[in-house]
């Protein structure tokens, strides 16, 4: 069974948790306690294949907000960056935590295919009072490689589920690569070990 292990990042209010407990109960829930981090546990079945899912919501990033955000970067195989269609500061966060995902990621796994990002507009029922135009979501997804997609955690299941599920399948591509890269330098390295003993013994008889 493969462990998948998602973060939820975005600033205060952005809709994380209500995000996130859209897909895994499909219902909508008004408020949520803001104040500690929460690790969700969830089993699934995508394209016949039995998964677990851990998803962390951490409280709430700012763009200093760094040391909260170095410990699910390090931790998890794909993010949801979440913002709030009408609140600009909200997509300047997301522009950041973007940014600082990029930075971590290069640092920490040289070579690594990119870890897979959705980035998440919510609460597209306020449009009336929207800040954040579509086009700039998509053109910010864009510059980042990542899927976008705008939702609304209080009225539709439906795109939060589709997004969830494009995010998983790309993360078993990337687990998957993982283990394939493993097994291909395990193998590479014991015919190097071989090569070196009885290569050796070869050339002195
Ligand atoms: N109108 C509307 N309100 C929403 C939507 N999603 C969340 N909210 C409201 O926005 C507020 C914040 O939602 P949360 O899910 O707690 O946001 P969060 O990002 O987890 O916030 P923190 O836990 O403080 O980081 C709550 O009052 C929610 O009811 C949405 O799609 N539309």
């Amino acid at each position: 069974m493969n462990d998948i292990k998602l973060a939820l990042l975005g600033s205060q209010g952005a809709g994380k948790s209500a995000v996130l407990v859209r897909f895994l109960t499909r219902r909508f829930i008004g408020e949520y306690a803001s104040n500690a981090n929460s690790l969700y546990h969830k089993r699934l079945s995508i394209d016949g294949r039995q998964l677990n899912l851990e998803v962390f919501d951490p409280c709430s990033q700012s763009s200093e907000a760094r040391c909260i955000l170095e410990e699910p970067v390090d931790w998890a195989d794909g993010f949801v960056v979440v913002y709030n269609i009408s609140d600009r500061s909200s997509f300047i966060d997301a522009k950041n935590i973007l940014l600082q995902i990029r930075e971590a990621r290069m640092e920490n796994c040289k070579g690594e295919v990119e870890v897979p990002v959705c980035l998440v507009g919510n609460k597209q029922d306020l449009c009336h009072a929207r800040q954040v135009c579509e086009a700039e979501g998509r053109c910010l997804a864009q510059e980042h490689r990542c899927h976008f997609q705008e939702v609304s955690a209080a009225e539709s299941y439906q795109d939060i589920s589709a997004l969830f599920t494009q995010l998983i399948r790309q993360v078993m591509e990337l687990l998957k690569y993982r283990a394939d890269r493993r097994r291909y330098s395990g193998s590479k390295s014991m015919a190097k070990l071989i090569n070196n003993v009885f290569g050796k013994r070869r050339k002195s008889v």
